[in-house]
C-alpha cells in the first residue's frame, strides 16, 4: 500500500492528506435542511448531513490529492449513524482512487489490537465467511503499549499488504510532556521513533517501509531529528493549516528523492470556506473551496518537496 501511496504523491504531484474531520456546524445549512428533512434532528439526521458534505468534497478532490484522512471521532460523536457515515465515507472515496488512512488511533493489549487490525484492515470471520467490516488503507496507531500492542497491526499489515502509522510526536501543545521526557540523554520521541524503524523493516515497500510515523508539522526541528533517524519511515505529518504549520517549515520532513512525507490538512481544507481567503465561494461552494485550498496547499509544500 505504501507504494500505491507513493505512486499517487508523485501522479497528483501533491504529498497531501485531506482530513475529513466534518463538525456539524462546517456542513451548509442547505445540506443540514436536506438531511434532517429526512431524518429530523436526529443523529441520522447528523450522520446524513456529515455523509453529504464529504461527499461534497471527495467529488472536487479526488483528482488532485492521493489520499482522505477520516478522523474516526468525528463520526463516533453521532453514534452508529456518525460510524456509517465514517464507513461510506471510506468506501466512497476508495471507488473514487482515493486511499484512505483511517485515523482511529488504536492500540492496546495483543488480543484487543488484532481485533482492531481485523476490523480496520483486515478480514473478521463469521462462520465460514470473511468480511471486510471497516475498509481503510492505513490507519494510525497509538505505540504505548509497547511490541505486543502493535504486532498484530504488522501481522496483519503483512497479509493484507496494507499500513499503519504509529504516532511519535504528536503536534499538540501537550506533546512534549511525556514525549520529550529525556530517557538515558534521549527524547522519548527518539526511542519510539527508532523502534518504529525497527518494526518497519519487516514490511518494506520498494523504498519505504508500511510502517510510518505520525510527526507533527508544528515541531519542524524534531521533524529534522527523527527523519535523519526514521531515513526508509514515510511521516504523516499533522498540523499544517489550522495548528499553524507552513510549507517553508516543512522540507526537513522531505527526503532527498523529494519523498517520506504526505502533510494532513482537515480543517484549513474541508471548511477553507469560512476562510476570509475563500469566502467569495460563499457556503454553497464549500467544496469548490476545499479543491482550491488543497490546490493552494499543493503550491505551498511544493517548496519543501521540490529538490
Ligand atoms: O494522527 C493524526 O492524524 C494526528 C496526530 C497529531 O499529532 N496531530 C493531529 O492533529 N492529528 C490529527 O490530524 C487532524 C488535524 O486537523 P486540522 O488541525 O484541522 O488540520 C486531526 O484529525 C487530528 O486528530
Amino acid at each position: 500500500m505504501i507504494d500505491q501511496l507513493i505512486k499517487k504523491i508523485q501522479e497528483t504531484e501533491a504529498p497531501i492528506v485531506v482530513g475529513l474531520d466534518p463538525m456539524l456546524d462546517y456542513v451548509p445549512e442547505r445540506l443540514k435542511r436536506e438531511a434532517f428533512a429526512k431524518f429530523g434532528e436526529t443523529l441520522a439526521g447528523a450522520g446524513e448531513a456529515i455523509w453529504e458534505f464529504n461527499r461534497g468534497i471527495i467529488d472536487q478532490i479526488w483528482d488532485v490529492v492521493p489520499a482522505v484522512k477520516p478522523q474516526i471521532a468525528m463520526y463516533e460523536q453521532f453514534g452508529i449513524p456518525g460510524i456509517e457515515a465514517f464507513q461510506k465515507t471510506a468506501a466512497y472515496a476508495k471507488e473514487k482512487g482515493l486511499l484512505v488512512i483511517g485515523d482511529i488511533k488504536r492500540g492496546d493489549i495483543g488480543s484487543t489490537s488484532l481485533a482492531y487490525a481485523v476490523g480496520h484492515l483486515g478480514k473478521v470471520k463469521v462462520g465460514n465467511r470473511e468480511y471486510a467490516p471497516f475498509t481503510e488503507d492505513f490507519v494510525t496507531v497509538n505505540p504505548y503499549l509497547g511490541s505486543d500492542g502493535i504486532r498484530p497491526f504488522l501481522d496483519v499489515c503483512k497479509a493484507e499488504k496494507k499500513g499503519i502509522f504509529v504516532l511519535v510526536k504528536t503536534s499538540n501543545p501537550s506533546s512534549g510532556e511525556f514525549q520529550d521526557r529525556q530517557i538515558e540523554g534521549r527524547p522519548l520521541y527518539e526511542w519510539v521513533g527508532e523502534q518504529v524503524s525497527r518494526w518497519g523493516e519487516e514490511l518494506m515497500g520498494e523504498s519505504y517501509s508500511y510502517v510510518g510515523a505520525v510527526v507533527g508539522a508544528t515541531y519542524p526541528e524534531i521533524g529534522k531529528s527523527l527523519r535523519k533517524l526514521m531515513p526508509n519511515t514515510f511521516i504523516l505529518v499533522p498540523g499544517y493549516g489550522a495548528q499553524g504549520g507552513n510549507g517553508k517549515d516543512l522540507k526537513a520532513f522531505f527526503n532527498e528523492d523529494g519523498l517520506g512525507a504526505i502533510v494532513n490538512s482537515s480543517r484549513g481544507i474541508i471548511a477553507a470556506y469560512r476562510q476570509a481567503s475563500y469566502a467569495s465561494f460563499g457556503e454553497e461552494g464549500y467544496a469548490g473551496a476545499a479543491r482550491q485550498a488543497a490546490l493552494d496547499m499543493k503550491a505551498d509544500l511544493r517548496q519543501a518537496w521540490e529538490r
